[in-house]
């Protein structure tokens, strides 16, 4: 039996720092508290003294791009990004190729997930045949062969029959929609907000409408079927309005916010620079705000980030040929604890919340999201106190388009522990 312990480390007890010592054994944390020192038959003792420990972190939306696209990123690279995130348990997205939507396919995936990655992976199913149109899967088939939940992320699903049937079919196995909105017939060709910026810089731009008339649509859907709708990478004010007034209708309606839109607005793109794109696109400021609000009321209920890696090559080009998307498992800790924690806006314990507890709850993930006795040991040790720069070069993600890189920040991870093994370690 392997036994380890943390000693010394800094957890959150009731939403409050308290050095605490952890034994794991055999990949269960099977104490938490002051622990008599020495323990009996500890392999290993790992020094956590100023250090922050935290359960992993989960991340609800990431893209690893195997098969299909493997320039970009493997299982094996962005599960060794999201271990140097401090991320113990992800879930990919289907936009892969080829895409996820019949149950050879998953189970092949899934299969894969398991043998490559080091952290959790769960695994999503698409919600119509090659992500796109409107021949549904077979719902029932994919949750039998392990699908995490249902998803057309990287497009919106058009045709509001069609959601309508796939919520019904979801609603049957308690499985949640998770919704990438965007209706196509609002894009306009866009490749940022359209507002004073893209106005400015001459390029095509993205009307909120496009997301917020989705996600309108699929509430009142969702109210009718009572199928549980996540709405993806929400990123416009109204958007917000429409999730806060559809929960208060009590309908069954849970989102989530990537860093970026929290960190950054269409005010920071000054120039035509593909790693500010991203879908959704940044929007203004007034919409940040809006966001962080709804985090703040709930009417967010997390972070995801919606990892999406690219070539250096594609991120080189024009903003109106560059593909959208940003990496974001490697900094998203780091970036939030040190805008939002360290400024005061936020406490450590609800970053805590937004990035590991609420998406562990919200989806009845079982094994992840609590620092408790008898879960598995999946945890994460953040420095607090040491700053740190943003370096490309440290990315383990095959994918550098970050607009972070440069930034200076606190809150690095030092060690992430899947099942009581090491998954990261600092160098
Ligand atoms: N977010 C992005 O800009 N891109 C994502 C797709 C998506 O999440 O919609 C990708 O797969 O690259
Ligand atoms: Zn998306
Ligand atoms: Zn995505």
């Amino acid at each position: 039996m392997t036994k380890r312990l943390i000693k010394n480390g800094q957890c959150l007890v009731n939403g409050h720092l308290a050095v605490q010592d952890i034994l794991i054994e055999d990949g269960i944390i099977t104490a938490i508290g002051q622990l008599s020192n020495p323990q009996p038959a500890v392999n290993k003792i790992i020094d956590a003294q100023g250090l922050f420990v935290s359960q992993g972190l989960v991340d609800v939306h990431v893209h690893f791009r195997e098969p299909g696209q493997t320039a970009k990123e493997t299982i094996k690279t962005g599960s060794l990004a999201a271990a140097r995130g401090g991320y113990t348990t992800v879930a990919a997205m289907p936009n892969v190729i080829p895409t996820p939507d019949t149950p050879e396919r998953i189970k092949a995936l899934i299969a894969k997930n398991e043998q490559d990655a080091v952290v959790h992976v769960l695994q999503y199913a698409t919600i119509t045949t090659d992500r796109g149109g409107d021949e549904l899967v077979d719902f029932e088939a994919l949750k039998a062969a392990g699908a995490f939940a249902f998803s057309n992320d990287g497009n919106g699903v058009q045709t509001s029959g069609t959601m309508y049937k796939a919520m019904q079919a979801a609603a049957e196995l308690n499985m949640a929609v998770v919704a990438h909105a965007e209706d196509d017939s609002l894009t306009y060709g866009g490749v940022m907000h359209e507002g004073d910026s893209s106005k400015r810089l001459g390029l095509p731009g993205i009307p909120s409408v496009s997301e917020t008339a989705q996600v309108a649509r699929d509430v009142v859907l969702a109210g009718a079927t009572g199928a549980h709708y996540h709405v993806c990478h929400v990123s416009a004010k109204e958007t917000v309005q429409v999730i806060r007034a559809a929960k208060q209708a009590g309908v069954h309606v849970t989102a989530e916010v990537s860093p970026h839109h929290l960190l950054l607005s269409d005010a920071d793109i000054t120039s035509d620079n593909a790693m500010l794109k991203m879908n959704p696109p940044l929007r203004s400021e007034t919409d940040r705000q809006a966001l962080i609000q709804g985090l703040l009321d709930g009417t967010i209920d997390m972070i995801a980030t919606d990892h999406a890696p690219h070539t250096d090559a594609e991120k080189a080009q024009s903003m109106l040929k560059a593909p959208f998307g940003i990496t974001g498992s490697e900094t998203a800790f780091a970036m939030l604890y040190t805008k939002f924690v360290k400024t005061g806006q936020f406490s450590l314990a609800q970053l805590i919340n937004w990035m590991s507890v609420a998406p562990a709850d919200v989806f009845g993930i079982q094994t992840a999201g609590h620092l408790a006795v008898g879960a598995p040991a999946d945890l994460a040790i953040f420095d607090l106190t040491t700053a740190s720069e943003i370096k490309r070069e440290d990315f383990l993600s095959k994918g550098h388009n970050s607009p972070f890189v440069g930034e200076t920040v606190y809150g690095g991870t030092k060690l992430t522990l899947v099942d009581g093994e090491v998954a990261y370690r600092a160098k």
